[in-house]
């Protein structure tokens, strides 16, 4: 082993800092070549046993290139373990790296249990990048508690994290006793985690705990917060990922052990026939699809244990837009920006720059629908781009678009990976593809057949030429049947044919063995976390009610008619009922008028109905992308529900009105003595629009698609009328079912009410002392007494709160993590 003293080294020649977080070690450089390693009699730059075991025996070789080095990972043969990485770029064993004066880095991804190596080389000490560290010492500090933040203030007591997803003030730092520090997030909207878990109160800080705030991550030890990662770069690792399915209880795999490296700043094309895979891996990679076996780590860390962590920086746009057609581009990004950044952000800043970035600032005030195709996709991805997510996925964002829009597409691309994101796409159109750093081509049955940069694919799969013109050759190659020597090979042979070519082949060991990198070893794994602390849900319900308005607003044509629907239904009773009073009582009484009484009331109950559940219905699956895709970022399920609730129990107010006000105009009024007629027909309508808006909302959150949603209505209709018991003296299982129907409580309700009961005139008795059968008969049902009222009342209360509880259910089962 080398000296290790400083003092003979600095000022002399280059060197080696290596540093565990406890020691530190310097190893000059003098030779021609030289071997890191731990404890290994081959490296002559060797580190001891205890407390390097990040360090493989083998783990990298020094080559001088001129008066500075270059540095490779592993031992020319096998990589090391825990690898080399410089901003999560792994060096891999061939091409190396050459260092610099000040670069640093570090062995290993774990912030807990990593190692830092920097490159001196004091001949050149005005060169290189210095590694901009930054920390804060606590012993140091005078005033307290000390602020983390975007913009915290002070410069004394504070530490700046300059990111989109962290607030003004986001964390404090409190001392407690002489050498004990604590930390508390202070409300934060994306909150503050340590050892990923999410904090509320104060959590004291063991040395090594891990803070992390938006996308930087701060280690504590030693009195020391030392900003360990800034977040600005992620690299994925997949490994042997196994996605399998349930297909009529047969289990079928869709994603068959694919590993794949993805460096920070690379544009990456998941490419492949249709029903590949494709969109299973990126989902698969974006931690939304479960795994049946294999992980998936950003920057080491497992990212379905860790999702939490990672769900402010990653951006994902579906297929279908992320976008409401009825808002302006503008107000997308305003409820984006109220839903996903903190309150204390200049909203008008980030959306004019973000405008700015996918080139829509032209457009900042036209309406969703009114943008074409590829404008829609830039705003979807616009609204991604606002929280500045580094990693960055799109399932086909280029389809449907004309071959300009698709070049402008993967420009846009390109410039966002340039700027240092991980962008992966699954795209069918590959006229562009020479615009990714890599592809991964993907044969049926979920195989990787080829990863590696795009031209290389033209190689691999043996095309006559590297003209791109060939590149969908690829496809039919990977996909037809083929009769080889005499034999018949189906498709899916040839793809695990070619599936273990490329398993074989240098390319794979050039963009995947080399390349790939471990999860952290973490010594002292944390369990998996809780969910994370979130926008506070009265804010979130506020801005959710806000959109929504305006989106029922703007729907103009609908709005009226649900309003109008009542008004004019009673009008057109009135004109057909005539001169007829169904609720006033005539002297002498009538057999006819009772029954007339209930069906009139009855056409009040299904009108309460027929809105309520009509106007709600599609409230929710219309918006479902939207409402997966904010519920993935930090979307609550009681606050968007309540959004939901609340805008249609206005409307249902208003409607009320519009009823009452209508029956009370065309209809000469009972005279109850229960309760005034006006006050009534009120509350029995309003309960009975809200329990049918619950219902529809209900609906709405378990259907899978609108066409559902709208099919299930008449059914839901006819049930109601057959149950009501207005048409039918109901019996048995009949009468038992009425329980759960609105219509029998709604109308009871009337009934009781308006008195029905005592518009039957007394039996009829013939002279020869038989009893003329009644028409109608006074009923229990239709008792005026407030505890029969109160039951019905109270039918229609609980009947609301069943169906708004199975709304979350079905809400909630919506939840992928
Ligand atoms: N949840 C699921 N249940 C059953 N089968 C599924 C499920 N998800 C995906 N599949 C099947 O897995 C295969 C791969 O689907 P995937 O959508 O990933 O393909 P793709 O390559 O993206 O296709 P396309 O290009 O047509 O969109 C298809 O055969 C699909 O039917």
């Amino acid at each position: 082993m080398l000296n290790q003293d400083t003092k003979t080294i600095v000022g002399a020649v280059p060197y080696l800092e290596l540093n565990n977080g406890k020691a530190t070690i310097h190893f000059p450089l003098i030779g021609p070549k030289h071997q890191l390693g731990r404890n290994c009699p081959w490296a002559d730059l060797q580190t001891p046993e205890d407390d390097w075991q990040v360090l493989s025996r083998e783990h990298a070789r020094l080559v001088q290139m001129g008066k500075d080095y270059q540095i490779l990972d592993g031992n020319g043969q096998e990589p090391s373990r825990n690898g080399l990485f410089m901003n999560h770029h792994r060096i891999d064993g061939s091409q190396g790296q050459i260092l610099r004066h000040g670069m640093t880095l570090t062995i290993g991804q774990n912030p807990k249990n990593l190692i830092r190596l920097t490159y001196c080389n004091p001949s050149d000490s005005t060169a290189g990048v210095t590694p901009s560290q930054r920390g804060l010492s606590l012993k140091n500090v005078k005033e307290w508690p000390v602020l983390l933040g975007r913009s915290p203030g002070s410069e004394y007591n504070s530490l700046e994290l300059p990111a989109p997803t962290v607030s003004r003030i986001h964390a404090r730092v409190e001392r407690v006793g002489a050498d004990r520090y604590q930390i508390r997030d202070n409300s934060s909207a994306n909150g503050t985690f340590v050892n990923g878990q999410p904090i509320s109160g104060a959590v004291v800080l063991e040395d090594n705990a891990v803070i992390t705030i938006g996308p930087f991550q701060l280690v504590y030890r030693y009195h020391q917060l030392e900003l360990r990662d800034r977040g600005n770069q992620i690299r994925l690792d997949a490994h042997q990922i196994v996605r399998e399915v349930s297909i009529k209880g047969d289990k079928k795999r869709i994603l068959n052990q694919v590993s794949l490296p993805i460096e920070p700043g690379q544009l990456v094309a998941l490419v492949g026939g249709s029903g590949a895979g494709k969109s299973t891996l990126m989902k698969t990679l974006l931690g939304i699809e479960p795994l049946r076996a294999g992980a998936v780590y950003l920057n080491g860390m497992d990212l379905r244990q860790n999702f939490h962590l990672y769900r402010t920086q990653i951006g994902y746009v579906p297929q279908d837009d992320i976008v409401h057609y009825q808002l302006r581009v503008d107000e997308v990004l305003h409820s984006a920006c109220k839903l996903r950044l903190p309150p204390d952000t200049d909203f008008n800043q980030v959306i004019t720059q973000t405008l700015k970035q996918v080139q829509l600032s032209h457009v900042r005030n036209t309406f969703i629908k009114d943008l074409s195709g590829g404008q829609r996709k830039r705003v979807s991805i616009a609204v991604e781009l606002l929280a500045d997510p580094k990693l960055f996925f799109l399932d086909e964002p280029t389809s449907g678009l004309d071959p300009g829009l698709d070049k402008q597409m993967m420009i846009l691309l390109r410039e966002l990976a340039d700027q240092g994101r991980t962008v992966v796409l699954v795209t069918h159109a590959t006229a562009n593809i020479t615009s990714c750093d890599r592809i991964a081509f993907m044969g049926r049955g979920g195989y990787l057949c080829y990863y590696g940069p795009p031209l290389g694919a033209m190689d691999f799969f043996e095309m006559p030429s590297n003209d791109l013109q060939y590149f969908s050759d690829v496809y039919i190659k990977l996909d037809q049947e083929q009769v080889i020597n005499g034999q018949r090979r189906g498709v899916p042979a040839i793809v695990q044919d070619w599936c273990q070519r490329f398993k074989t082949s240098p390319q794979h060991r050039q963009y995947i063995g080399q390349t790939l990198s471990g999860g952290n070893q973490d010594p002292d794994p944390t369990p998996p976390s809780r969910p994370p602390t979130r926008l506070s849900p009265l804010r979130q319900w506020l801005y959710l009610s806000q959109r929504y308005g305006i989106l029922v607003n703007r729907d103009r044509f609908s709005l009226i008619l649900s309003l109008l629907t009542a008004p004019l239904t009673l009008i057109i009773l009135k004109l057909a009922l005539g001169d007829e009073t169904p609720f006033k009582v005539i002297d002498p009484l009538e057999p006819s008028q009772g029954p007339l009484a209930l069906r009139v009331l009855f056409i009040f109950t299904c009108l309460s109905i027929w809105i309520g559940l009509s106007s709600s219905v599609q409230a929710i699956i219309k918006e479902v992308t939207i409402y997966n895709r904010e519920r993935l970022v930090n979307l609550g399920i009681l606050p968007y529900l309540a959004s939901k609730l609340g805008i249609h129990g206005g409307i249902a107010l208003v409607q009320t009105l519009l009823i009452t006000v209508t029956a009370l105009i065309t209809f000469d009024p009972p005279e109850p003595e229960l309760i005034p007629w006006w006050l009534g027909l009120a509350t029995t309508t309003f309960l009975t629009l809200m329990a049918n808006i619950s219902l529809g909302l209900m609906i709405s959150s378990w259907v899978k698609n609108e066409d559902q949603g709208n099919s299930i209505l008449p059914p839901i209709m006819l049930f109601q009328i057959i149950l009501s018991g207005v048409l039918f003296q109901l019996n048995g299982l009949g009468d038992l079912l009425s329980f759960m129907t609105m219509s029998r409580w709604s109308n009871n309700a009337y009934a009781a009410i308006v008195n029905i009961n005592a518009m039957v005139p007394p039996p009829v008795t013939l002279p020869d002392g038989s009893v003329v059968p009644a028409v109608f008969e006074p009923s229990s049902l239709y008792d005026p007494t407030w505890e029969n009222l109160g039951l019905c009342w109270a039918m229609l209360g609980l009947q609301t709160l069943l169906y708004l509880g199975f709304s979350v259910w079905g809400l909630a089962k919506k939840d992928v993590v």
